[in-house]
């Protein structure tokens, strides 16, 4: 069995959960039969750029430890000129995959999920992180509870096609604000202007919309053009199927809200009445 050493420390490699690019997440178990997730990142061909930004995301994901258990744990990393390894806690399976395999969510699942998934994204937002690029392959279930394992800060390295990242959903544009794809101030090649945190409501809202109807609001146009076209068309009416939870239809008609001024806040979402009562 291949073995990776982290500061010291070996661990066995158990398989390897996904690569793209130039990154790899492997699931080791460490010297007392423990289970870790390890993310490898290779460095060589990684401009000084690209290495700030994965500087970058490892500073706040150490320092955000702190503050969420919907975070996830970061025991420890070691960085040099050629590679990263990080250390970290090891989810049960990635949301887009637990999401795919089983169409039907429970009220009772969906909501303690989004519970989860609040708590984690306005953790990062009140420390002045916007991910802008949330998806449910962001999160993993720990033990029953959802948890953020990045925070769009490292540059997802667009893997060579033949790597893509096994169940990634890195390019997906079914999550993406309409406010993005109408960002102009942003010139092509230059990083994504991160507008506000209402975008990440957008996109958290697709991922409950997906919870609750089994597809994302726009996954029906298959034609990536005519998709972006439908997201900032606001002629074009979002689905809302009557559901009996009257308060979870409010939640995802509040953050479906293509104007990201009227839409509703992140603090709002977490005093909302679908929060308050159990199913
Ligand atoms: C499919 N699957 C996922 C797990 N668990 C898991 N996946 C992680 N990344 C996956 C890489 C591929 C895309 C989906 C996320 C990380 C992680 C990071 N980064 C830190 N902890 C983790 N735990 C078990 N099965």
């Amino acid at each position: 069995n291949d073995t990776i050493t982290i500061k010291g420390k070996r661990f066995i490699i158990l398989k390897m959960i996904g690569c793209g690019g130039s990154s790899k997440v492997y699931q080791v178990l460490d010297h007392k039969n423990q289970l870790f997730a390890v993310k490898y990142v290779n460095l060589e061909e990684a401009d000084a750029q690209m290495v700030e930004s994965y500087k970058n995301e490892i500073q706040h994901l150490n320092h955000l430890q702190l503050y969420s258990d919907q975070i996830i744990k970061l025991y420890d990393y070691e960085i040099t000129n050629s590679y990263i390894y990080m250390l970290m806690e090891c989810g049960n399976l990635d949301l887009n995959t637990w999401l795919r395999n089983r169409k039907t969510v429970t009220p009772l699942d969906r909501k303690f999920y989004w519970k989860n998934m609040l708590e984690a994204v306005h953790t990062i937002h009140s420390h002045g992180i916007i991910h802008s690029d949330l998806k449910p392959a962001n999160f993993v279930l720990v033990n029953g509870s959802v948890k953020l394992i990045d925070f769009g800060i490292a540059n997802t390295i667009q893997p060579d096609v033949t790597s893509i990242m096994k169940n990634s959903q890195v390019g997906t544009l079914s999550y993406m604000p309409p406010e993005a794809i109408k960002d102009t101030s942003s010139q092509p090649g230059q990083s994504r202007s991160k507008i506000c945190t209402k975008g990440d409501v957008w996109s958290l809202g697709c991922i409950l919309y997906c919870m609750t109807y089994g597809k994302t609001p726009f996954q029906s146009i298959t034609n990536q053009i005519a998709k972006l076209h439908a997201i900032i068309d606001t002629s074009h009416p979002i689905e809302f199927p009557d559901i009996s939870e009257k308060d979870l239809l409010d939640v995802l008609k509040s953050c479906l809200v293509r104007n990201p001024r009227e839409r509703i806040s992140l603090k709002e979402l977490l005093d909302h009445p679908y929060l308050q009562h159990s199913p």
